[in-house]
């Protein structure tokens, strides 16, 4: 059994910390937060971020320097925006190179990069090959239930992935392993748009119908993005893609469905995202999505969509209106790229 190190101590690092205690592992939960260590390390709650008892083996620390001390493994689950900040802390504290594995899913707005190149172009001593990513259909509120959930685990060198697969797979969390870093990484933030989308969708009445289109089509055109930026598109149909895809757009857990929701029911984006009180990732991501759409002239109608309400005030409705009366076109015209040219016709 390993000692391992969970940085983020919010909803997602509270369910992944219970896996790993159910594997029998010495977790040590990092907050950058005092008070919420405390009340952890004396009610065995995370009481704001996740409804379930916290298991003996997890003990929470404040300091990095103590939490971090002589880990094998350091699971980081912050909200992008911080993960810069939080490895500059870490490079000040580590003497040793434990495996990282990151379980977050955003794009750097600005740069454009994926969170395992913030990682390893802020860490010391670690390269882009020795990060590992978890991403796949997994709402904290089911994993801290032990309700059946299944993810991926991707890095460019197999044995890491491997070493994630191993520390975190058990009877109710079955991991898979890829070597499509690109697309599972991608796949997991790019839905993040869509499922605004549908959630937006819903607060304004629109129906299954409606929200099935979006998923569909918005599939479609995350993975024409992912597929530029070198992922394979059928990563895009496996659990980090479509799966994630699916529960994140169909969930009331998903806090993006849930501000999308609001947006569709007439509150505005400040209002929204004061009362989550939660990340959001999908309205950074957007805004990275957009901007890579724009430069490489990919076409992203919704992602345009979402940008057009999120950051310029546009109406919901104007925008599904807009998506509607788009050119007409064939459905699968984008997928000739992808096309068998051996099989006889
Ligand atoms: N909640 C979920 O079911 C899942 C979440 N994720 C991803 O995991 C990541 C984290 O999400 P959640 O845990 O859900 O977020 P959350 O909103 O529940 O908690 C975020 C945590 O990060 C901490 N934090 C914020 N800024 C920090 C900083 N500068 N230094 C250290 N800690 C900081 C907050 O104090 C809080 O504890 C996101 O990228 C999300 O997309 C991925 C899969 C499932
Ligand atoms: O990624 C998730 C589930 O797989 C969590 O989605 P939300 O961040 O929208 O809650």
């Amino acid at each position: 059994m390993s000692k391992v190190a969970v940085l983020g101590a919010g909803s997602w690092g509270t369910a992944l910390s219970i896996v790993l205690a159910d594997n029998g592992h010495d977790v040590r939960f990092w907050t950058h937060r005092k008070e919420q260590a405390n009340e952890m390390n004396a009610t065995n709650r995370n009481k704001k971020y996740l409804d379930a008892d916290i298991p003996k083996q997890i003990t929470a620390y404040h300091e990095l320097e103590n939490a971090i001390d002589d880990v094998s493994a350091i699971i980081m689950v912050i909200p992008t925006k911080a993960i810069r900040e939080v490895c500059n802390d870490l490079n000040k504290v580590l003497k040793h190179t434990p495996v990282i594995i990151h379980a977050s899913k955003g794009i750097e707005p600005g740069s454009l990069k994926r969170i395992s190149q913030v990682i390893s172009e802020e860490m010391d001593n670690y390269d882009y090959e020795d990060i590992t990513v978890l991403s796949g259909p997994s709402h904290a509120e089911e994993v801290g239930k032990r309700l059946p959930t299944t993810v991926t685990v991707s890095s460019v060198t197999s044995s890491n992935a491997e070493f994630a697969q191993d520390l975190f797979i058990n009877e109710s969390f079955r991991v898979y392993t890829s070597t499509d870093m690109i697309g599972i990484e991608l796949g997991g933030a790019l839905k993040n748009i869509i499922a605004l989308g549908a959630g937006i969708s819903d607060g304004l009445g629109y129906g299954d119908n409606a929200k099935s289109a979006l998923i569909t089509r918005g599939l479609a055109e995350i993975t024409r993005l992912g597929a530029s930026l070198g992922a394979s598109p059928l990563t895009f149909l496996g659990l980090p893609g479509a799966g994630d895809l699916i529960v994140t757009c169909t969930s009331p857990h998903s806090r993006n469905w849930r501000a999308g929701n609001m947006l569709g029911k007439g509150y505005k984006l400040d209002e929204v995202l004061e009362q989550m009180g939660m990340v959001v990732e999908g309205v950074r991501t957007t805004k990275a999505a957009h901007q890579f759409a724009n430069e490489q002239q990919i076409e992203m109608p919704i992602t345009e969509g979402l940008y057009q309400i999120l950051f310029n005030d546009e109406k919901p409705k104007d925008v599904v209106e807009q998506l509607m009366s788009r050119t007409k076109r064939e459905e699968m015209d984008d997928i000739s790229a992808f096309k068998n040219t051996d099989y006889p016709q």
